[in-house]
């Protein structure tokens, strides 16, 4: 009995994934960053579900209008959510679509994981490093400010750049915030980050497979 036990026990212990939470603060900036969210193994199962069953939004939702002109994204984006859920995006009011079982699974752990829980995903593919995302706020109206919007990526590592909103409006020096966004991680934007600082994820011409995103958001 004893025996048999211990042997569950410790089996359980070498599954177990004591997630390691790198704490990233600086003026008006609170992240939480755990490397290895994922295995190696659940990130190529996600990868390739992803791959093989997801389609992009395609004509005006794939498309940016700047200075009343509209051009491609230079990466490929959908949505999902909870039924009912009505959404702004481009410009444009939509309905999100189901959740994917796999999205709503890993949604649940990190809920599980953090004890927030999420109404919608926004997933991004960056098909090598020519696709990138330009410097931005997430500051839809829309979004519940006081929940943190959480980031799992997928693939491809990839640099994500902060810049504080002083720096943008040269108003002063501040440090940019640089990390690399690893396969399997989770990245916790906590407030009041997305209220100072813009982000991005720039080209990198070293940059030659797929990276997925999810950003877990919580819709008014
Ligand atoms: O791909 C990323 O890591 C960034 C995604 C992002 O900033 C967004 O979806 O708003
Ligand atoms: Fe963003």
């Amino acid at each position: 009995m004893t025996m048999s036990l211990t042997t569950l026990y410790e089996k359980l212990m070498k599954n177990a994934q004591p997630s390691q939470w790198r704490k990233i603060v600086a003026e008006d900036l609170d992240l939480d960053y755990c490397e290895r969210f994922l295995t190696a193994a659940e990130s190529a199962t996600l990868l390739n579900y992803m791959e093989n069953n997801v389609s992009y939004f395609d004509g005006r939702l794939s498309q940016v209008k700047v200075f009343g002109q509209y051009y491609p994204i230079p990466r490929q984006q959908v949505a999902f959510g909870d039924a009912g859920l009505l959404y702004k995006f481009s410009g444009t009011v939509v309905p999100a679509q189901p959740w994917p079982q796999p999205l709503y699974d890993l949604k649940r752990k990190i809920c599980t994981t953090r004890g927030v829980d999420y109404n919608f995903v926004l997933v991004n593919r960056y098909k090598n490093g020519e696709d990138h995302m330009g410097e931005h706020r997430d500051d839809e109206v829309e979004l519940d400010k006081t929940v943190p919007i959480a980031s799992i990526s997928l693939g491809q590592t990839r640099k994500f750049v902060f810049k504080h909103t002083d720096v943008r409006k040269k108003i002063r020096q501040v440090e940019l915030v640089k990390l690399d966004l690893h396969n399997g991680s989770l990245l916790m934007m906590n407030q009041p980050t997305n209220e100072y600082w813009y982000h991005s994820i720039p080209k990198e011409k070293n940059a030659k497979n797929i990276r997925l995103n999810f950003t877990f958001r919580k819709i008014k």
